[in-house]
């Protein structure tokens, strides 16, 4: 079953172009000149009920705005789309019973109540069965361990701990098709963590759609299972996670804090797959290539040679990735995974993409 498809889906915004120097502004704002700027153009896009789909881009992509005329907040200049059978923008009433929303950057919950307020009042806005509402509540309350958070203002609570209560008030109506924008932005990595395994049992125990924007690398592979990533507003790559992975999010950065009586320099002519990227003092970033080798060999090679105060080893920012991606795209291509990643699933994971 489809769950949401698009259709030459666009959208431009009408905006004011601002003429150099005062007399430009002062002519501006008296007669202003309006140019059209394509915030969407052309995403064509098919996501299957059931399915976990990381939506991907730069700031400025086009995310936010594609997601708004799914959710019916914004009509496209052109186009066309279907989420759980209604048109967003002409039903949004209809569809708003059936989906959830999650803006990590904007509260649903009321600031100055408890959380249990807001859940009372969100199971009257869906018109739950009481006995029904309150089963869920119990569930969703043992499940995301909210209960020592329920009664105390939500001005109150830690991010985490409203993330979490905002992420269990959005299943409250068991939402079809949940939307979820930068769910774990500002989190700690244990909490990230998670949020993201809740999410996920709750897309396999209910068959909840997912649909999540997201600048971190961690939420696209321990969540999703589709990568779709916008660039300039339109899709640049559809692919599967496990392609993504053989193919492009492979790599990983480990940044070493040198002790002061340390060798300031690590030899990694002599590791397979790892070259130097940064070195500023005492603080060194190395990119590691883990389809050439893995991490064991890497430290191993490490350890001993020099001195270390600390160590990291995270994954490189998802613009890094998208940049390679948009490089991969332009021609320069490199291994044949990453043509598989880039190219065959720029097709469409299993053609679901235009
Ligand atoms: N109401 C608006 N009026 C004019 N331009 C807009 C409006 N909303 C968005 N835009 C423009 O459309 C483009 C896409 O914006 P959008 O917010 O969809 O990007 P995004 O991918 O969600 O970015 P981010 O990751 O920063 O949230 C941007 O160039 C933005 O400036």
């Amino acid at each position: 079953m489809i769950a949401l498809r698009t259709a030459g889906l666009c959208k431009s915004f009408q905006v004011k172009r601002k003429r150099p120097g005062l007399s430009g502004s002062i002519r501006s704002l008296v007669r202003p000149e309006w140019v059209e700027r394509a915030a969407v153009s052309d995403v064509n896009l098919t996501v299957q009920a059931g399915e976990t789909v990381a939506f991907l881009g730069p700031n400025g992509a086009g995310k936010s705005t594609t997601i708004k005329m799914l959710t019916g907040i914004l009509h496209p200049t052109s186009g066309n789309a279907e989420v759980l059978g209604y048109t967003p923008w002409r039903e949004r009433t209809k569809l708003a019973y059936r989906i959830g929303a999650v803006f990590g950057q904007k509260s649903q919950l009321w600031y100055h109540l408890p959380p249990i307020d807001t859940f009372d009042l969100i199971s009257r806005i869906y018109e739950l069965k009481r006995s029904d509402y309150l089963a869920r509540r119990k569930d969703l309350i043992e499940r995301f361990e909210l209960e020592t958070y329920m009664h105390t203002p939500v001005r109150k609570l830690s991010l985490g701990e409203r993330m979490r209560c905002e992420i269990a008030a959005s299943f409250l109506h068991r939402p079809q098709l949940l939307f979820l924008d930068e769910p774990t932005i500002g989190l700690d990595v244990l909490v990230k963590q998670r949020i993201r395994e809740l999410i996920r049992e709750l897309n396999v125990k209910e068959g909840t759609t997912v649909f999540l924007t997201s600048h971190d690398a961690g939420d696209v592979e321990e969540l999703c299972s589709r990568a779709v990533v916008i660039h300039h507003g339109g899709i640049l790559l559809d692919a599967s996670v496990e392609q993504l992975k053989r193919g492009i999010l492979n790599r990983k950065t480990i940044t070493l804090t040198l002790k002061p009586d340390s060798p300031m320099s690590v030899q990694t002519a002599a590791i397979p797959g790892t070259e130097i990227v940064s070195k500023e003092g005492r603080r060194m970033k190395l990119s590691v290539d883990l389809s050439n080798t893995d991490m064991d060999t890497v430290l191993g090679a490490i350890v001993g040679k020099v001195k270390l105060e600390d160590v990291t080893v995270e994954d490189p920012p998802l613009e890094e990735i998208i940049k390679h991606i948009y490089g991969l795209r332009k021609g320069g291509l490199g291994s044949e995974d990453e043509r598989d990643a880039s190219f065959q699933a720029g097709a469409g994971a299993g053609g679901r993409s235009g």
